[in-house]
């Protein structure tokens, strides 16, 4: 049987990472693979930032062919006929239990997933396509991991992502036309270029010191509202201030095709939490992953599980992200800087390299569906 409608149901935990992940997959498995889309999401205002057209006070609408509903408490009044084919919780959210009962009354079952979130660790693979049957009702949810290898769900990229980047990369006036959008000069093009994507405890500041007094110019793009507190420690509240080697410009907050420009344009990204370290990969630059903190710094251990997998042969890429991720003390961040800096056309190489091995794996929307239909 083939599936026509898809449900997905996202709660913002926090940041942009959890709408940014499921519109992303919204919009490819309408766009791509000819689904009839619900997008459920808790908070609209989060989902504009990433998505100017979304309008926060409407209940239902549709945007980039897809429908978006705000999901506030709905629970009664569901029928078997408002059940999608297959059903997704994103994270591990709780569907209205309403939408579960109603669920367990169509004939076929829908397809459900939870699906999770990124890790390099090794446990994925054995948790990959796990199901756990409902206690009561007729119904089994399979888990879904995203991931590095052929033996998980492989990471998010959509079809036409590489032929717009290598498009986009293989013009600079293309990359300079954008840049310039946010106020870089001529001049500042010719400078390294960095973007910073970071949670606020990052050590922006040490770093910002060592590329006052570089060698060579360092120009840092910053989207509004990150790093904030060193960012105006060094604007002093203007949009852009030069001190020495590095000039920072503060960026709007933009729109998520042009994060992914700015991704591009640059030569060197430092991204955070899930989406933006997937994007930086997809990239093709030389990237450092601020991962989001939890408890017990059990960050560190998915960390160090990705740089394994990653940055074997990266030594000063390794440290350096230790460092960033304070997973390690850095004694002299100047020297650590200069290593790194070093290394970075190997990281190029590394990247492309490493692409290919991803591409390898397919994506994780075709990849959920391709399952998806084993199980019908
Ligand atoms: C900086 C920037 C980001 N973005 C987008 C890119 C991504 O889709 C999104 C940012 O998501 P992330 O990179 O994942 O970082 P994040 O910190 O916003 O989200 C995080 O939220 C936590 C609750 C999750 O547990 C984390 O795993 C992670 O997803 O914002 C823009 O559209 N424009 C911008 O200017």
């Amino acid at each position: 049987m083939t599936f026509r409608r898809l449900d997905l149901f996202c709660r913002v935990v926090d940041n942009y990472g959890d709408i940014g992940i499921c519109w992303r997959l919204a919009r490819q498995w309408a766009r791509e693979h000819g689904l009839a889309v619900t997008l459920w999401v808790d908070d609209l205002a989060s989902f504009q930032r990433i998505c100017p057209e979304v309008e926060v006070d409407t209940e239902t609408q549709q945007l980039a062919g897809v429908t978006v509903r705000h999901w506030r408490s709905q629970d009664g009044g569901f029928t078997p006929a408002d059940v999608a084919d297959i059903v997704i919780e994103f994270f591990a959210v709780d569907i209205p239990p309403g939408y579960i009962e109603a669920m367990a009354q169509c004939e076929p079952r829908p397809v459900w997933f939870n699906l999770e979130g990124l890790t390099a660790e090794e446990w994925v693979e054995g948790c990959h396509r796990l199901t756990s049957p409902h206690p009561r009702l007729k119904l089994t949810k399979h888990f879904f991991f995203p991931g590095f290898t052929a033996r998980t769900g492989g990471l998010l990229r959509e079809a036409d992502l590489e032929p717009q980047r290598l498009a986009f990369q293989s013009q600079a006036s293309e990359a300079a036309a954008f840049l310039a959008r946010f106020g870089v000069t001529p001049a500042e093009m010719a400078a390294t270029k960095v973007s910073l994507f970071c949670y606020p405890h990052a050590p922006v500041s040490a770093l910002f010191e060592v590329w006052q007094n570089a060698a060579a110019p360092i120009v840092c793009l910053v989207p509004e509202g990150v790093a904030a507190e060193a960012v105006h420690a060094f604007t002093g509240g203007q949009a852009s201030a030069t001190r020495g080697a590095l000039t920072v410009r503060v960026l709007p907050f933009v729109a998520q095709p042009d994060y992914d420009k700015l991704l591009w344009a640059c030569d060197l990204n430092f991204v955070r939490g899930e989406d933006s370290f997937v994007r930086a990969q997809w990239a093709g630059k030389p990237f450092v992953w601020h991962i989001y903190p939890q408890d017990e710094n059990l960050h560190h251990k998915k960390l160090r599980a990705f740089l394994q997998r990653y940055a074997t042969d990266l030594p000063n890429l390794t440290a350096f992200s230790l460092y960033w991720n304070g997973a390690a003390a850095m004694d002299d961040w100047t020297a650590g800087w200069s290593a790194f800096e070093r290394e970075m056309p190997q990281m190029t190489l590394r990247a492309a390299e490493w692409q290919q091995q991803m591409l390898a794996h397919g994506d994780l929307a075709g990849n959920m569906l391709a399952f998806a239909a084993t199980l019908r």
